[in-house]
């Protein structure tokens, strides 16, 4: 999931000191006017091209690939399929602005990035942008372990049904799982073998998808309890009082209040951005078109993925698809035994992330207050506790996961894959080496413009459909 957990070696091994290098940036020997693409840093990466791409895929995939399913219901088979397309593409080719800016004079951290374009305030920037993204998917999963444990437990007991007692509330068992599992883990002083996890949750995923897969030839759609439990999307409301075949059919193109989300939750699922350089500079015979390979290549993966995922999820449930797919099967049989695999699965991995996606909060934190200082228990104990806590309150009272991927995906997704790299690029690339109105930088400009007009338009759809109250009709929990 969300990896910065495929450094964790880098991290638990020096990167820390290395980081603190880079902010010096003058380790680095200059290679500007080079037209060799020698070495991008003198740090010998010694990760293979398979490994690396593993690495990325794993940064990429995370709790995104549980919401394509409901995007897809409010946008019809098509219209998804180009977006996901779209999305993927320019995911591509922010990575390619980041590569460029970073080969320039070899930064090996997006927030270096920022300290190179625009100083401290751009290191700030980087860090509060990518601090937000993670509190955002801490928050997204632990909001699975809200979602998905009580069904485990229900599970385990033999129940059916939710019947109310504590141990079967999803708040209480986030805050026991934060304390018992999470604090103690993030207050590690390095994440050691956990950070080697990651190879853990992919496999989950796929294990996920494949159960998707299976499953859609094992459901028949429509839901027997629909009507009390997964309320159908708002226009299926309408199409179901004609009668219930409408609610199992396919839509190809359709809109409605919850296609705003849609953006959203694609720009969530493809975040992996703020991972991309220290992966490549841990690849070996490291060069910006060897990695821009690797990027590819797993963005093609999970986006084979993703589309799987969306689409039989889509077609298990069509129109009564929940924000959050894997806690849509419940509402068929609490009691199945692979979908209560699918769950342990899922809940063990997203519940490993968690400090994983602490640790570069904490990390920019640190950095950004007290830069230079040695390491201290107690900032590293009190920082790991608030961002528990907050991502806590921020867990219990969200409704929905879609309004976690809505919020998160349309403010700090959009930076950290349009704006932060689009306007980094234009000023760290020389314009000796690209003038300003260069093809180049005119479109890592109009990209950047594109971000921007995402995040508005999103975030304006997202309070109108939050205002006209509509919203609840997306099966909020
Ligand atoms: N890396 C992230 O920020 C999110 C990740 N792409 C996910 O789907 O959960």
């Amino acid at each position: 999931m969300e990896l910065q957990k495929m450094n964790g070696h880098c991290k638990n091994e020096g990167f820390d000191g290395l980081d603190a290098l880079a902010e010096h940036e003058e380790f680095l020997p200059h290679k500007s006017g080079g037209k060799k693409e020698i070495h991008f840093t003198d740090f010998e990466g010694k990760t293979s091209f398979g490994m690396s791409v593993f690495n990325l895929s794993n940064a990429i995939m995370g709790s995104g690939i549980l919401g394509l399913a409901f995007a897809m219901s409010n946008t019809g088979v098509i219209l998804f399929i180009i977006l996901l397309v779209f999305i993927a593409i320019l995911s591509a080719y922010s990575i390619h602005l980041l590569l460029k800016s970073a080969g320039v004079i070899g930064i090996r951290a997006y927030e270096q990035l920022g300290n190179r374009a625009f100083g401290t305030k751009g290191k700030i920037l980087a860090a509060f942008v990518i601090t937000v993204h993670n509190v955002g998917a801490m928050s997204s999963y632990l909001f699975i372990v809200k979602s998905e444990l009580p069904l485990v437990i229900q599970a385990f007991l033999g129940k059916q049904e939710n019947t109310g007692e504590w141990f079967l509330d999803g708040n209480y068992l986030v805050i026991i799982v934060s304390i018992v599992i999470i604090l103690p883990l993030a207050l590690m002083k390095q994440l050691g073998y956990l950070g080697y996890t990651s190879g853990f949750s992919l496999t989950c995923m796929v294990f996920f998808l494949i159960s998707v897969i299976y499953k859609k030839f094992n459901i028949t759609c429509p839901l027997e309890d629909r009507h009390q439990n997964a309320l159908p999307n708002d226009t299926d409301v309408h199409s179901d009082l004609n009668g219930t075949e409408h609610v199992c059919e396919a839509k190809l193109f359709t809109i409605n209040s919850q296609t705003a989300y849609t953006i959203p939750i694609l720009a969530f699922a493809f975040v992996c951005h703020p991972e991309v350089l220290p992966i490549y500079t841990e690849l070996r015979d490291a060069t910006k078109k060897r990695m821009q390979k690797v990027a590819n290549i797993s963005i093609l993966a999970m986006f084979t993925m993703y589309l799987l995922t969306a689409l039989f999820g889509y077609l298990t449930f069509f129109g009564a698809v929940e924000p959050e797919l894997l806690h849509t099967y419940s509402k068929v049989d609490a009691l199945d035994v692979l979908i209560l695999c699918v769950r342990l699965a899922v809940l063990v991995a997203v519940t490993l992330t968690v400090p994983v996606v602490l640790f570069p909060i904490r990390r920019a934190v640190l950095q950004t207050i007290w830069p230079d200082k040695p390491f201290h228990w107690a900032k590293h104990i009190g920082i790991a506790f608030g961002l528990i806590v907050i991502v806590n309150i921020l867990v219990i009272f969200v409704p929905s996961i879609r309004d976690i991927f809505g919020l998160i995906g349309a403010t700090s997704a959009p930076s950290l894959i349009f704006i932060l790299p689009g306007i980094f690029y234009l000023r760290i690339v020389p314009s000796e080496q690209e003038p300003l109105l260069s093809r180049p930088k005119i479109q890592a400009a109009c990209f950047a413009a594109l971000g921007f007009i995402f995040m508005v338009m999103s975030l304006s759809f997202i309070i109108i459909d939050w205002v006209t109250g509509q919203s609840r009709s997306g099966g909020g929990h």
